[in-house]
């Protein structure tokens, strides 16, 4: 049975491959403030290779995108904006239902590969999120990794380790073992160049992405990706960060919730990033809907956060499990102006294949009023943190 939700906010219940540690050099140049390798400025030559080319592997696979070189990417970070809004109307347009004319698809394609395409479009997100501009949603999630402890004093990884005893020398010395510290083990999808928790020696981060920017990336959508056989190789922590405004059917970001089990330890944490007005000018989402959402996926808010443009959510295993409940569209707010981002859960339904993405919409919902296209915006503008 569907669920039934009021206005006033309230919801009640209804019915393994690791990729390897990053470059040192990468790792000092984080220390000493300055930009990952991949974002640095490349001299112009004809041998660097585009972020396109290097996205579809024709580029030399030891060079990662250089975003900030690539002449397609403003480096005018209001024009940065606008370019990627510019991608958003585009993505929008494409994924509309109203769109049947071929030759109106071909145009708007043909727009998108002018502007750089695809990798551009990710490329300048990436921009947009370097950390010497203090950008990446990530640290936040580590900063709650250590806090809650995630995966160091995990009790059952703890006991299934043998006691270390010390060797005693003849001179009475005690040398004890040194102990390998297991690594918490993180998904992250849509990582785009892999980058985000490459400062973290103690994190081992598996990286994914339909179009990935850098060799260790893989490329894969999250859906087709084989989840772990062995509870060892389970996974501490999944992040979707900004990934499930950007997914086209409305249908998988449900399914999002729900696959993201399949990766965990039986307690382990989803991490989801959103662009805020998703929730605070959706006619359709709202902080309580979300809770209520995940709560039926599965999954028990542990922490959550909102800054001026993004929400923040690290969410945990429930014991209880998903329930089944199938979750419409259904209006949360009313008024102008608001914006149409929604995510449905359909438990059972396929993955909905050869949807356009979306990242988000060409406006925001409430300021910036109307896409050229005449229609209101689906989801803020997710790349301005
Ligand atoms: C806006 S970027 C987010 C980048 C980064 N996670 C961040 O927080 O800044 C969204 C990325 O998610 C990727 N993505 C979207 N759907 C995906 C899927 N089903 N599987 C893998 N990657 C996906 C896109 O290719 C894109 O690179």
């Amino acid at each position: 049975m569907p669920h039934t939700n009021n206005l006033n906010g309230k919801f009640s219940r209804p019915s393994r491959s690791s990729s390897p540690p990053p470059p040192p050099a990468d790792r000092k140049a984080k220390r000493a403030g300055r930009k990952p390798a991949f974002l640095a400025k490349k001299p112009k030559s004809s041998a660097t290779p585009s972020a396109k080319e290097a996205a579809i592997g024709s580029a030399p696979s030891t060079t990662a995108a250089p975003a900030a070189s690539d002449p397609a990417i403003p480096r005018n970070r209001t024009k940065q904006t606008e370019l990627i809004r510019a991608f958003h109307a585009i993505e929008k347009q494409l994924a509309s239902p109203a769109l049947t004319d071929p030759d109106e698809r071909k145009k708007l394609e043909q727009e998108r590969e002018r502007l750089g395409g695809l990798e551009t479009y990710q490329a300048a997100s990436v921009h947009g999120g370097d950390k010497t501009r203090g950008g990446e949603s990530s640290k936040w999630l580590v900063k709650q990794i250590k806090d809650l402890k995630i995966g160091v004093d995990d009790k059952d990884k703890l006991k299934a380790q043998p006691k270390a005893e010390p060797t005693i020398l003849e001179d009475g010395t005690k040398v004890w073992p040194k102990v390998e510290r297991k690594k918490l083990r993180l998904l992250d999808v849509g990582a785009i160049a892999g980058t985000a928790y490459e400062g973290y020696p103690w994190i081992a981060p598996t990286s994914i992405d339909l179009n990935p920017l850098a060799p260790h990336v893989v490329k894969s959508n999250f859906f087709d990706f084989p989840a772990p056989e062995k509870d060892e190789d389970k996974f501490d922590v999944v992040a979707l960060s900004l990934v499930i405004n950007f997914e086209g059917s409305l249908v998988n970001r449900g399914h999002m919730l729900l696959h993201a089990h399949s990766y965990l330890t039986p307690r382990g944490y989803l991490y989801i990033v959103l662009p805020l007005p998703c929730l605070t000018n959706s006619r359709y989402l709202s902080h309580d809907r979300l809770t209520a959402i995940l709560d039926s996926t599965g999954w028990d808010v542990i922490r959550k956060h909102d800054s001026a443009r993004l929400t923040y959510w690290l969410v945990r295993r429930s014991e209880t499990g998903p329930d089944g409940v199938e979750w419409k569209r259904e209006q949360v707010r009313t008024g102008a102006g608001r914006n149409n981002f929604c995510l449905v859960v359909k438990p059972g339904s396929p993955v909905e294949r050869g949807v356009p993405s979306t990242a988000a919409s060409t406006a925001k919902g409430g300021k910036g009023g109307k896409a050229k296209d005449g229609t209101e915006p689906e989801v803020a503008t997710a790349d301005e943190e």
